[in-house]
Parts: C-alpha cells; structure tokens; sequence
C-alpha cells in the first residue's frame, strides 16, 4: 500500500502541530509534503494529497469531498501578528485604490474582503502577486500578507521605521464580531478515508499526540522557529501564545459566522455544514 501523503504548511505556524514528528518522537508512515497554503490547497484537491493543513474557506467551497479532523486547526481568538494589511493610509481610506494580494492565501483573502464589505465598507481593486512587501507597495497603496511572509515583513518595517499603517485581521474581525477566527483546518480527503478508516483514524491520533508534545515543549519549538523564520526569540515567543492549534466549540461557532459572512459577501456558494472525522454526519 502507498504511504499516506500528509500535507504541512511551510510557515511556522504549523511547527507546534509538526515538532515532534520532525524530530522523531512519534512513529509517522506518511510522505511529509511541505508547501505554502494555496499550493497545499491545489495538492489536496488534486487528489495529490490524503491529509493537509487546508485553508478554512477552502473547506467550505470543497467540503462535499473532504472531513475535517478532530482537534486541529490554525486559529487565533483576535490578534493573530500573521495576517497582516499594509497600507499607505488609513483603510477606511482605500476607497478606490489597489490592494496586492499574496498569492499564497485562500483563507486571508477571503477574511480581508469579508471585513472590506462589511467592517471598513471600502471597494478597492485587487492584484494577486507574490508575497513580497517592497514590489507590491510599488504597485498598491495596500498589501495582504501572510504567515512568515507577514511577520517578516512587519519587522522590517518597525526595524526599518517605514511609515505603513499595519493591520492585523484577526484583530479587526474580532473587533467586529467578537469571535475567534479559524484560518485552516486539518482534512482529509472522502475518497482516501472511505476505505482506509483505520489509516485515517491512526493519523488523527498521531496529529493530536504531535500537537500535545509541540506545546509541551514549545521553548524548543520557539527556538527553531526563531532560526527557520529569522525573526526574533522574542517574536516567536510571543506568536506561540498568539496561534492556537484546538478546534472546539468556540473555534467551530467562529468558523460558521466566518461562513456566513463569506456567503453575504458571494465568496462561497451556499452556507456550510461542518463534518468531522469520527462525528455525527461525517
Ligand atoms: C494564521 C495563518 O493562517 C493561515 C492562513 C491561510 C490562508 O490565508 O489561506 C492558510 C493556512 C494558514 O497558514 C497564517 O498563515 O499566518
């Protein structure tokens, strides 16, 4: 039988999730691929992919072919210092103007149109390119990045004192909704799962027990994602108290008012059922 192929996210977001199978401590019969999200997002959907860290709105535009796992996601509850808009003014001033886009994001584009529509009331002009800050300011009066692109980004900025206004999403939908926020969801795909249960049901474990020992042991985890991003101790420190891994009630709650507010704004075409592994009506 062909090893299970598992998707991980090339940002240091996933590391709390991936630490311990990185360095061995759990037993993994998997092909680790290692990838930006919307080039994660491409591979599971092709079927290139079993399980995969999958962008949030990505689920809900492809969830009659995927079941999310139990007890993971990339969430935040308000700041999340990794989904970051930079602009030239104010954004209730961006009225009219361009916004360059990562192209590495599904889920943060969604969120910025979402609080675009309905929070800040502005219709701007999108250009999806790669994410890199100085290009896309020559270009834009405004900037969407993510993951360690962001974070990088920031500190050169502050470092740099360039004179951009930063806007961190998650705290913007937080302030608008008073909800958590869920960027990805671990899934795996229907056709792999409906006939190898018992594969699927041994990785969700392995997946949890990972995230369980990253978090015991996430001064290690903050270390090595301080020498893999380049950032400072300290702002991995602080970004590991910052992104969350669980996937409880709060998280679902926040991830269908996510929803609805995509379906509001035509981003997804119906509003969304939510099937878990292992669950009711999954
Ligand atoms: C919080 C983050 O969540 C992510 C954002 C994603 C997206 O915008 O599609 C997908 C996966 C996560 O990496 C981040 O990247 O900073």
């Amino acid at each position: 039988m062909s090893r299970l192929r598992l998707g991980q996210l090339d940002y240091i977001n996933c590391l709390p999730v991936y630490h311990a199978l990185e360095e061995g401590l759990l037993p993994l019969e998997a092909e680790l691929v290692k990838k930006p999200p919307n080039v994660l997002n491409r591979l599971f959907m092709s079927g290139q992919l079993d399980v995969s860290p999958l962008s949030s709105i990505e689920y809900a535009r492809n969830k009659d072919s995927c079941i999310i796992l139990p007890g993971l996601s990339i969430s935040a509850d308000g700041r999340v210092m990794s989904i970051l808009l930079f602009s030239k003014v104010p954004v209730t001033e961006l009225e009219g103007k361009k916004v360059c886009l990562t192209e590495s994001s599904a889920t943060g584009v969604a969120l910025l149109k979402v609080l675009f529509d309905h929070y800040y009331h502005v219709d701007v002009d999108y250009e999806t390119t790669v994410p890199e800050l100085s290009g896309m300011m020559e270009r834009a009066d405004g900037a969407l990045l993510i993951g360690d692109n962001a974070m990088q980004a920031h500190q050169y900025v502050e470092e740099h004192h360039i004179p951009y206004h930063v806007t961190d999403l998650g705290e913007t939908w937080k302030q608008f909704t008073g909800a958590k926020m869920v960027y990805a969801v671990w899934v795996v795909r229907k056709a792999y799962a409906s006939s190898n249960a018992a594969a699927v049901n041994y990785l969700s474990n392995i997946l949890i027990n990972s995230k369980e020992i990253g978090h015991r042991q996430i001064t290690a985890v903050a270390a090595k994602a301080q020498q893999r991003s380049g950032l400072p101790l300290s702002v991995t420190e602080d970004y590991f108290k910052t992104i969350k891994h669980d996937f409880g009630d709060d998280e679902r709650k926040a991830l269908l008012t996510f929803y609805d507010y995509a379906y509001k704004s035509g981003l997804i075409d119906e509003r969304v059922k939510l099937r878990v592994w292992g669950e009711a009506g999954a």
